[in-house]
C-alpha cells in the first residue's frame, strides 16, 4: 500500500458568490503521479492552487473543507503558508524563473530557508539541475541569467528550483503546455524520473499526456468530480458516461 502524500475532504472553493470546486474529496498518493483532467473552466486550476493556497493571493476567494499533508491541516490556523509552499512545490503553465542566473534561482530557496553556507548551496543547486535533467546543458554557465535558456529549459529550471527546497509533494499546472514536443517529452520523461520521490499532481488538457504518465487520474466537470481511478481504468474502462464522452473527444 502506498502511502498517502495528501487528501481533501469535501473541498469547496468559492469565487465570491461562484462556486469554482464542490465537494471534492481525493487522495494523492506518495511516489504516485495523478493527473487532474477536465474540460476548460470545470475548476482543475482553482483546486490545484487550493493545495498550497496560492488562492489566498485572489480577493474574494473563499474555501471549505479540508486539506490535509499527511497529518497537518493545510488551512488549519497554525500553518506557516511560507514552509507549506516548501513542502508543496508549485510549477505554472509558463515558465516563470527569476531575472536572475541559473545559479542564483535555484540557491534562493534553500538560502532564504537557511542554507547559507556557500559548498552546501553548490551541492543543492548541482543535485537539483541533475534531478531535473538540465545538469550537463548548463554546468558551464550557470553564472549567466536563466533568461537566455530556452522554454524547455526554462521549465526544467523551475522544476530543479522547487526540487531544492525539498518538498514532499510538486503540484503542475499544465507543465508542457507552452513547449514544443521534443521538450515536452523531456518534462514527462522528468516527471517519470521525480515520481520515484515525489507525489506529483498534474493538471493537462492533454489525454494522451495524463495517459503516458499518470497513475491515477481524476475526471473534474463543472467543478465535481466525476470519476477518480487508475489512469489504465479511467481510459480503458471508464464507469461514467460522462468519462466516457470526454475521453472519447465528444466534448471538451
Ligand atoms: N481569479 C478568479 N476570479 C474569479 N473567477 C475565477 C478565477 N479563476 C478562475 N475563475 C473561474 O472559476 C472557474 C474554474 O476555473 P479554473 O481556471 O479553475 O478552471 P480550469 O478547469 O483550470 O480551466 P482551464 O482548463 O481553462 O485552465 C471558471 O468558471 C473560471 O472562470
Amino acid at each position: 500500500m502506498t502511502a498517502i502524500g495528501m487528501s481533501t475532504k469535501n473541498l469547496s472553493v468559492y469565487y465570491s458568490d461562484k462556486q469554482a470546486v464542490k465537494n471534492v474529496s481525493l487522495d494523492f498518493q506518495a511516489k504516485q503521479v495523478t493527473a487532474l483532467i477536465g474540460p476548460s473552466g470545470c475548476g482543475k486550476s482553482t483546486f490545484l492552487r487550493s493545495l498550497n493556497r496560492m488562492n489566498d493571493l485572489i480577493p474574494d476567494c473563499k474555501i471549505t473543507g479540508e486539506i490535509w499533508i499527511r497529518d497537518r491541516n493545510v488551512n488549519g490556523p497554525d500553518t506557516d503558508v511560507v514552509l507549506l509552499r516548501q513542502r508543496i512545490g508549485m510549477v505554472w503553465q509558463k515558465p516563470n524563473p527569476f531575472h536572475k542566473s541559473i545559479y542564483e534561482n535555484i540557491a534562493f530557496g534553500p538560502r532564504y530557508h537557511g542554507t547559507k553556507n556557500k559548498k552546501q548551496l553548490d551541492e543543492i543547486v548541482e543535485q537539483s539541475l541533475r534531478k531535473a535533467a538540465l545538469w550537463e546543458e548548463t554546468k558551464d554557465r550557470l553564472h549567466n541569467s536563466a533568461l537566455a535558456l530556452s522554454g524547455g529549459q526554462q521549465q526544467r529550471l523551475c522544476i530543479a528550483r522547487s526540487i531544492a527546497v525539498r518538498p514532499d509533494i510538486i503540484l503542475m499546472d499544465e507543465p508542457a503546455s507552452a513547449l514544443d514536443p521534443v521538450s515536452t517529452s523531456k518534462i514527462e520523461e522528468l516527471i517519470a524520473e521525480l515520481k520515484r520521490e515525489y507525489c506529483i499532481v498534474i493538471v493537462t488538457h492533454n489525454m494522451h499526456q495524463a495517459a503516458r504518465v499518470s497513475d491515477k487520474t481524476a475526471f473534474f466537470l463543472t467543478g465535481e468530480v466525476v470519476e477518480y481511478d487508475l489512469t489504465t481504468n479511467i481510459f480503458t474502462n471508464p464507469q461514467k458516461q460522462e468519462t466516457n464522452d470526454y475521453i472519447t473527444g465528444r466534448f471538451g
